[in-house]
Parts: structure tokens; C-alpha cells; sequence
């Protein structure tokens, strides 16, 4: 199952820096282990803003759940989720 993520991260501007800049390093960590699964197959940027949209591939609603509430920086971000289905007019073939 295909779901389009949009999160937004919304650091305190309290948080001390060493501990904001630990946070970030540890959800690298835990997002590129997701990648080389599989299950985080896309993440790119949007621009001029600090957010991310990311395509995730899981087996179930309750998995992906799982996955986005043991983020690092789950307690500081919104998410948005959207289920996603393959398109008629595609022409990929990867795509499920
Ligand atoms: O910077 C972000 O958008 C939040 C984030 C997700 C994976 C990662 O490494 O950072």
C-alpha cells in the first residue's frame, strides 16, 4: 500500500541547538534504515519550507502508523497522510 506524506516539522524555538541537531541526526538514521527497507521509497524536500513529502510503501494503514509515530521528530512534526492508487494513464510499471 502506497501513502503520500507531507510532514512539517516545527522544532520549540526553545529547544538548545545540540539537542535539535541530535534529534535530526537520529531521524536520518532511522529514515535512510526505512529507504533500504523499502518502506520509505521517496523523500524530497519542499521547497522554501521546512517539510517533506515522502512516499511510503507498507502493508497496512496500522504499519505505517507504527513507522511515523516512531520518528525521531514525530513529537515535532504534522503530518498529513493520503492513500494512493495507481493512476490509469500511467505508463510505469513499478508503481502498486
Ligand atoms: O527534514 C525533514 O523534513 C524531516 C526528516 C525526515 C527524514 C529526515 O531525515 O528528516
Amino acid at each position: 500500500m502506497l501513502f503520500k506524506v507531507e510532514m512539517t516539522v516545527r522544532l520549540p524555538a526553545t529547544m538548545p541547538v545540540a539537542e535539535a541537531e541530535a534529534l535530526k541526526t537520529t531521524e536520518r538514521e532511522v529514515a535512510q534504515g526505512l529507504m533500504r527497507q523499502g518502506r520509505w521509497r521517496h523523500l524530497w524536500r519542499v521547497a522554501g519550507r521546512y517539510a517533506n513529502v515522502s512516499i511510503f510503501d507498507v502493508d497496512s494503514v496500522e504499519q505505517l502508523h507504527q513507522l511515523l509515530s516512531g520518528l525521531p521528530l514525530f513529537p515535532y512534526m504534522d503530518i498529513d497522510v493520503a492513500p494512493l492508487c495507481r493512476h490509469p494513464s500511467s505508463i510505469r510499471d513499478d508503481d502498486r
